[in-house]
């Protein structure tokens, strides 16, 4: 169950630029963007899985200036150099818009550094926030409210479930389903550098990226109903730029070989199109996500990452380095497997059993001059 853009051929969905129009002052969007766990073992760079852990950000705009209110574990700075910032600047640059001032309120939820997807929320919240204060109508694919239903439960609705959002919020849109040309995703691809965490953010889902000459495309893959992702994140920090120095410029044919096609059955175990039992899927994962692109090369500088993976390899459980670590992602196919999954952390990892996020980035709060 794959969902490309609207019916029939790609599209090209470019933004709607109004060189020159000042955004009105006052104007404020409220975005919240899933947490997102990239590669998945093999998917180097390509896969992307949004879990049901968000930040949110409030962004009202102001005359002049830039004020940061943030909440949440993690410092960051609270300048133009802020993360968010820059992605709305970015957007308002690209939509031909004057540089307005900005009031930001963050909950930072994601822990960064972790592999969590971090900085891609934080990219996706900025480029959404700063489309939907230049846009009333935010174009094709953009789902309305009465699509997007409140409250029906983003957790374990299953397939087909991305209409409504485990909290229960006002949905006023989802930003889903705006297809495989995007030109969020190419922006956010682009200030990111790899497109599997951006992808998964702002469609939710499973999300295969790839690059093209003119930027970032996603394929969005309903995952299979019981999927229970559980990750387990060290109180050691790991940034990806770092992790990324770590990895070898060439890779051998076998190796390639070998991964390509771990790769290719893993989109497959994955899709709610596959009718596999729970314990056939167990089984399909567990092989499907065996890498030999990035994973060899990371987990000797975190031993205790690399542990906790094979552990969970050796009790049945799929687990893989999430996104470049040193966080770990078990793809549990039960809730009961996902218990057992728990069980086997030891104390240096706090553990978070999760669900998918089947929405993406999503507008929670969408008002004119306030
Ligand atoms: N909510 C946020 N607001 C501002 N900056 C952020 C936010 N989240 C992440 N960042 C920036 O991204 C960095 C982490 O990015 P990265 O090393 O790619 O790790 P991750 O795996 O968490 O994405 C943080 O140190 C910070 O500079
Ligand atoms: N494909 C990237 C994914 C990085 O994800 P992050 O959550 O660690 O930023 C990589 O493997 O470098």
């Amino acid at each position: 169950m794959t969902r490309a853009v609207e019916a029939g051929p790609a599209v090209e969905m470019g933004p709607a630029v109004e060189m020159g129009l000042a955004v009105e002052m006052g104007r404020r969007v409220r975005v919240r963007v899933p947490a997102t766990s990239a590669n998945l073992g093999p998917g180097f760079d390509s896969f992307g899985l949004a879990l049901a852990l968000h930040d949110e950000v409030e962004v009202t705009v102001t005359a002049s200036g830039l004020s940061v209110d943030a909440t949440g574990a993690d410092e960051v700075a609270q300048d133009e150099t802020h993360l968010v910032v820059r992605a709305i600047r970015a957007t308002f640059d690209l939509l031909g818009r004057p540089q307005p001032g900005l009031a930001l309120r963050c909950a930072n939820r994601i822990p960064h550094g972790r592999g969590l997807g971090s900085s891609a929320a934080a990219i996706v919240a900025g480029v959404v926030a700063g489309a939907a204060l230049t846009h009333d109508d935010l174009g094709p694919g953009f789902e309305s409210a009465s699509r997007a239903a409140p409250g029906t439960g983003d957790a374990g609705t299953g397939a087909g479930g991305r209409d409504g959002d485990a909290a229960g919020e006002a949905v006023e849109a989802a930003v889903g389903s705006r297809g495989e040309s995007d030109w969020m995703l190419r922006l956010a691809g682009e200030i990111e550098g790899h497109p599997d965490n951006v992808a998964a953010a702002l469609e939710g889902g499973f999300t295969v990226a790839w690059q093209d000459p003119d930027g970032a495309r996603c394929l969005r893959v309903e995952p299979f109903d019981g999927l229970r992702p559980v990750v387990f994140v060290p109180t050691v920090r790991q940034s990806t730029r770092e992790s990324r120095g770590a990895l070898p410029e060439r890779i051998g044919l076998p190796d390639a070989a070998h991964t390509l096609g771990r790769a290719a059955l893993l989109a497959l175990a994955l899709s709610a199109a596959e009718p596999a039992g729970a314990s056939r899927r167990a089984e399909l994962l567990l092989r499907a996500t065996e890498d030999r692109l990035h994973q060899p090369y990371r987990l000797p500088a975190v031993p205790g990452t690399a542990e906790l993976v094979a552990g969970l390899r050796a009790l049945g459980i799929p687990a893989t380095l999430s996104g470049s670590g040193p966080s770990v992602l078990a793809l549990a196919v039960s809730g009961q497997q996902a218990a057992t999954a728990v069980g086997a952390a030891g104390a240096d990892f706090s553990v978070a059993p999760l669900t998918v996020d089947r929405v993406g980035a999503r507008i929670t709060r969408f008002a004119a001059v306030m």
